[in-house]
């Protein structure tokens, strides 16, 4: 099955909140596609409508206009999209009163997965994030980490076609936000998915994604290709010279916001 993403014309506008405010467009008519099986990072400086692009894509926000399509199919407005997906944000948003197996089946029993699999599934991917022997603690019980390891089993279990992900890692401490970005690496390899990741970190972005794209003031700015072999090697130079590349398309987003904050507004 086609689980590549296609977007033409995606338009967001935000509504002034209060009396007199006026109202902000915050995707101007984006088109993006991304390939069945491809690891796109999302890029840019704040504001510049990322989370807005992933929740009309992951259809939590469904007030837009322009066309979203998944494995060819569109997205019916209020119905079920054609795709199953999985979420990862910053903060792992566990049920601190369940065992972290609990946590998992509680996603499960919402899910269209059979019973019968269940056990299967949550040994595979407990053993895959190496969490094994923290089945039956609770999330208090857990690192940060391990926390946001329990949120990829989570997000991974009902076997998504499409993972969306947040700054998953960006609240983590660089060591275990490496080990992270290896072992979901690994588990893409082995699984194969389409994933969408946000991130501000240029780095990041580079060493996991086949594509990176920046975003400026609601449309694209830059698509950078990462055309380094895998599995990839953090300390790989080609990696740190596209990285280059990829901040300097950020900086230059960020310096376009502010000059569009500082304009003075028609009207
Ligand atoms: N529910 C909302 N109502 C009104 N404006 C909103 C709403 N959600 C977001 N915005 C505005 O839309 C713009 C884009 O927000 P969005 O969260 O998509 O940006 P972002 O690129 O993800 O930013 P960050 O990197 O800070 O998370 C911002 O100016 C924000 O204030």
């Amino acid at each position: 099955m086609d689980k590549g993403i296609s977007i033409k014309g995606l338009v967001k506008d935000y509504p002034g909140h209060r009396k007199g405010e006026r109202g902000q467009r915050v995707l101007n008519g984006l088109d993006l596609s991304i390939a069945d099986n491809e690891f796109v990072c999302i890029l840019g400086p704040s504001g510049c409508g990322k989370s807005t692009l992933l929740n009309t894509l992951s259809g939590l926000d469904n007030d837009y206009s322009g066309e979203v399509r998944f494995g060819g199919q569109p997205v019916g407005r209020n119905g079920k999209p054609p795709v199953k997906m999985g979420y990862l944000f910053q903060d792992p948003r566990l049920l601190p009163w369940l065992t972290a197996e609990r946590n998992v089946d509680f996603v499960l029993e919402n899910s269209d997965v059979p019973k019968s699999r269940w056990a299967e599934i949550k040994n595979h991917y407990f053993s895959l994030t190496g969490l094994e022997a923290f089945r039956d603690h609770y999330p208090h019980e857990l690192s940060g980490g391990m926390a946001q390891r329990l949120s990829l089993v989570r997000a991974l279990s009902i076997e998504p076609d499409v993972l969306f992900m947040d700054e998953p890692f960006s609240g983590l401490d660089e060591l275990t936000a490496r080990r992270m970005r290896v072992d979901l690496l690994d588990i893409w390899s082995r699984t194969g998915k389409t994933i969408l990741f946000i991130t501000h970190n240029s780095y990041e972005a580079t060493f996991l994604a086949d594509r990176v794209v920046v975003l400026s003031q609601g449309n694209i700015r830059e698509e950078i290709p990462v055309e380094v072999p895998r599995p990839r090697h953090y300390d790989d130079p080609a990696l740190f010279e596209i990285s280059k590349q990829v901040s300097a398309n950020f900086i230059a987003a960020a310096e376009e916001a502010e000059r569009a904050r500082l304009q003075p507004q028609a009207g």
